[in-house]
């Protein structure tokens, strides 16, 4: 391509002019100028590039909006949406209402990326209300710190500094529409997935969490959570004691009898091999990993290299962790496997005089990390369908090997979690819930790693396996008694991870265990 625009260029009568990049984001070039501006501390330069981006991304976003108007795109959908004039017609407009928030996903993807940059208009208002600050004109900090407010209004950090501007207050007028059409639009397509049987995976959440949850409140007032679906099982963290969102700890999901028969499966499966693409050691060459897959346990099984009973137990164990995180998560809404990995890391005897780095770095299980632009983009190789996630432990007779969370920085701990027999640590796999594992640095960690999708063509192939013990599922450790609540970190508890005790890779990471 290169040489063929050399090729134009020398032609007569082409100018430089003559070429038009059809694909230029101008609000995207005038954003990155103004945030370059911004951390050079150059804040009359920020503010100029800032506005123009955000004025450019509005009038993009009304341009894609206007081609939203148009014939259906799917026409098997139009079909199956046929059964009157008044249902074609509400369809109809779902459809445009549904491309329309789409839309803001679209102004919010810089050129060559996949997946949109999260909070692309709200960042600008957070960048320029600190930037009119800095240059003394506290009215117009005051109006974007409004009109931030708008997508977050419970913004604590904002709403500190909007009491500080103590002036007298406008809003954005563009913003201010763009926020409440934007309300309006998501409270028509609501509307619909109650009433008539649309579904609806908001591509902006922000102003929907407030959204829905109002909606939610109204009609499930107590909790959002589903009742657990087994006896026996307690919470023993929250997300708000985890310091997080969408994170909970569990505790007896497995007995202890059935974490030593899943221990014994696990040795085999240190026989077989089965570890993370063959390689011994994927995240550090202080510690061997072990992992058996469901089928590999049952093949072994098969071929009478480990006994059926062990082999269905990992096959229970995944299910009933399943069951526990689908009516936990998404009560009424199916969750998948998506893929199940019986793993133990074991610290490797004279390798850890000095060692410096985690057993598993930090990472997001279904995006890729980047934090120095604070963003997790969910794009491959990242595993994007992976919906949720949990890690059942089985045992504790090791050294280190916790289980953290962190900030999107990647070293600000939010919350720490200690594997025991029957602990089940979930969380969604996103961009919130970033996590690594602290070295092992004596014996051998086991776990059954579990990753669940809502999209049933990522479901794992082992179907016929879940179906087949389905019924006896309820079986393991349905009866044990509540265990008692463990006190949480607060948030003034949180810690850096020392230097000494990690290192903080700085380019973009993808999973790459498998
Ligand atoms: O074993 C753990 O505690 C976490 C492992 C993990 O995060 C992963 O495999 O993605
Ligand atoms: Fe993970």
């Amino acid at each position: 391509m290169r040489e063929d625009i050399e090729k134009y260029r020398r032609m007569s009568g082409v100018k430089s002019d003559s070429f038009q990049d059809l694909e230029a984001a101008p609000h995207w070039e005038a954003y990155e100028t103004g945030v370059q501006h911004y951390d050079a501390d150059e804040y009359l330069q920020a503010v100029a590039w800032l506005e123009e981006s955000l004025s450019e991304a509005l009038s993009a976003l009304e341009e894609c909006r206007a081609l939203c108007e148009g014939p259906w795109e799917d026409e098997d959908e139009e079909e199956k949406m046929q059964p009157g004039l008044y249902e074609a017609i509400a369809a109809h407009y779902i459809q445009v209402l549904k491309c329309r928030q789409q839309c803001v996903l679209e102004i919010a993807t810089k050129p060559g990326r996949i997946s949109a940059t999260e909070d692309f208009i709200p960042s600008h208002l957070d960048l320029l209300q600190f930037a009119y600050n800095q240059v003394g004109n506290q009215t117009l900090a005051a109006e974007c710190a409004a009109s931030y407010l708008l997508f977050y209004p419970t913004d604590e950090a904002m709403l500190e500094k909007m009491k500080q501007y103590r002036t007298e207050l406008g809003e954005d007028t563009a913003v201010t529409h763009y926020v409440q059409r934007s309300l309006m639009e998501k409270k028509l397509i609501y509307y619909a997935v109650e009433h008539l049987g649309e579904t609806f995976n908001d591509p902006v959440s922000i102003i929907l969490i407030f959204l829905k949850d109002q909606m939610l409140m109204r009609r499930t007032p107590k909790s959002l959570r589903g009742p657990l679906p087994f006896e026996g099982i307690a919470v023993t963290m929250d997300s708000q004691q985890m310091n997080g969102t969408q994170r909970v700890v569990f505790d007896r999901v497995l007995t202890e009898s059935e974490c030593k028969d899943l221990l014994r499966l696990t040795k085999a499966a240190g026989e077989a091999g089965d570890g993370y693409r063959a390689r011994r050691s994927p995240h550090t060459p202080h510690e061997r990993f072990e992992g058996l897959t469901v089928l590999k346990a049952m093949q072994l099984a098969q071929n009478g290299d480990v006994e059926w009973r062990d082999a269905k137990l990992l096959l229970q164990a995944s299910e009933k962790s399943r069951k526990i995180i689908e009516s936990y998560f998404t009560p009424g809404k199916k969750l998948h496997f998506s893929f199940t990995h019986l793993v133990c890391r074991r610290a490797v005897d004279g390798e850890q005089e000095g060692r410096m780095d985690l057993s598993h770095p930090v990472h997001a299980d279904n995006c890729l990390l980047d934090p120095e632009g604070q963003e997790c983009w969910k794009e491959p190789p990242a595993y994007v369908y992976r919906d949720y996630s949990g890690i059942l432990y089985l045992n504790d007779d090791f050294q280190g090997g916790g289980l953290f969370f962190t900030e999107m920085d990647t070293v600000t701990v939010t919350a720490e979690v200690r594997p025991k027999c029957g602990r089940l640590v979930a969380f969604s796999s996103g961009k919130e819930n970033p996590h690594g594992v602290w070295a092992v640095s004596r014996g051998r960690r086991c776990a059954i790693a579990l990753w669940y999708t809502h999209s049933r063509e990522h479901a794992e192939q082992v179907k016929g396996y879940v179906e087949e013990t389905n019924t006896s599922t309820s079986n393991i450790s349905s009866s044990a008694p509540r265990a008692p609540n463990r006190a949480s970190k607060t948030a003034d508890q949180r810690q850096k991870p020392g230097l000494d005790r990690k290192q903080h890779p700085k380019v973009l990471r993808a999973r790459d265990e498998f």
